[in-house]
């Protein structure tokens, strides 16, 4: 078995993925590979996504999805629009449908080049979250950061879209939080046995929402696409908005937007937006040593 595999550098609205082909091999990418391929700057990252053989019948892979800490991460919805980009372009193939520990995904690449994933249904189940207290309403729970009397966040609406999520509303400029300062704080508070993503969302029409957020396991990102799909589902879970919202993505770079749908059908939620591929290389994975295709850089290493 080759000691490397093929990797790509892509980005789902800035939300910086290295998509990793794991088919015909048992081995996984291992968390101190994630940690070392994360310490350098030219392979940085957000998410590793995976690929590996189909474990089950009638999916074309099984996703295995690394925060750049080496933690796992159940959903990662910019990332599986890079592996529906990678697979699409090397298959020819329109239409995917993944495995991954949250399930099944089903994933569509249109004409456009945009791609929809079904993120399939959002929980709101306090011990599913999971928080650490009971809540009867998951859509405002009791969560406060700030001083006690003038909290600057407050009363989020949480959720799992596969992976845990809290979104705080507030009604200035998202930008204007020291979200780096709350984040971990947030992030990592005993209300949230399994950690969260912490998403500020601000509401600015009955169809547009505006959202940063900071990632469990990654910090601080450009964009996070299960982040967007659990603030569009909150906004009009609680009648902030209707079902099919824009999501204005503040720290992508530009600015950039996805569509939810949370289909009144079948309760799915359904994202849309871009993925983009950036250059490819070689990578140990289980140490992270890595080269880039055709560059000297490959040569040297
Ligand atoms: N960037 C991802 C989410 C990563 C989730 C991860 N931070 C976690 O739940 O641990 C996205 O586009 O959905």
């Amino acid at each position: 078995m080759s000691a490397t595999v093929e990797f790509a550098r892509m980005n789902g609205l800035g939300n910086k993925i290295l998509v990793v082909d794991m088919r015909g091999r048992p081995d996984k990418v291992t968390p101190a590979a994630a940690v070392a391929l994360n310490a350098d700057p030219h392979t940085e990252f957000d998410q590793i996504m995976a690929i590996h053989d189909p474990k089950a019948e009638g999916t074309d892979a099984f996703i295995d999805i690394l925060n750049s800490d080496g933690s796992k991460a159940q959903a990662c919805g910019n990332g599986t629009r890079c592996v529906v980009q990678a697979l699409a372009a090397e298959t020819g193939k329109k239409a995917f449908t993944f495995q991954t520990v949250a399930g099944i995904l089903n994933a569509v690449e249109h004409e456009d080049g945009t791609i929809s994933v079904d993120m399939g249904r959002p929980v709101f189940d306090w011990d599913k979250i999971p928080l650490a207290e009971e809540f009867h309403d998951t859509s405002r729970i009791e969560l406060q950061i700030g001083p006690i009397d003038n909290p600057v966040l407050h009363s989020p609406s949480a959720m799992s879209m596969g992976n845990p999520h809290a979104i705080f509303w507030v009604d200035r400029d998202v930008m204007s939080y020291d979200l780096a300062r709350f984040g971990p704080l947030l992030e990592n508070h005993p209300m949230f046995p399994e950690r969260a993503n912490i998403t500020l969302a601000q509401v600015t029409s009955p169809t547009s929402v505006t959202t940063r957020t900071w990632e469990r396991g990654a910090g601080l990102t450009l964009a996070c696409g299960s982040a967007a799909c659990s603030a569009a589902v909150s906004a009009a879970r609680t009648g902030r908005t209707g079902r099919k919202v824009t999501i204005n993505v503040a720290s992508a770079k530009p600015p950039a937007t996805l569509s939810i749908e949370w289909r009144e059908r079948d309760d799915h939620v359904i994202m849309t937006g871009p993925a983009e591929w950036e250059w490819s290389g070689r990578v140990d994975p289980s140490t992270g040593l890595w080269s880039r295709d055709g560059t000297r850089e490959a040569e040297a290493q």
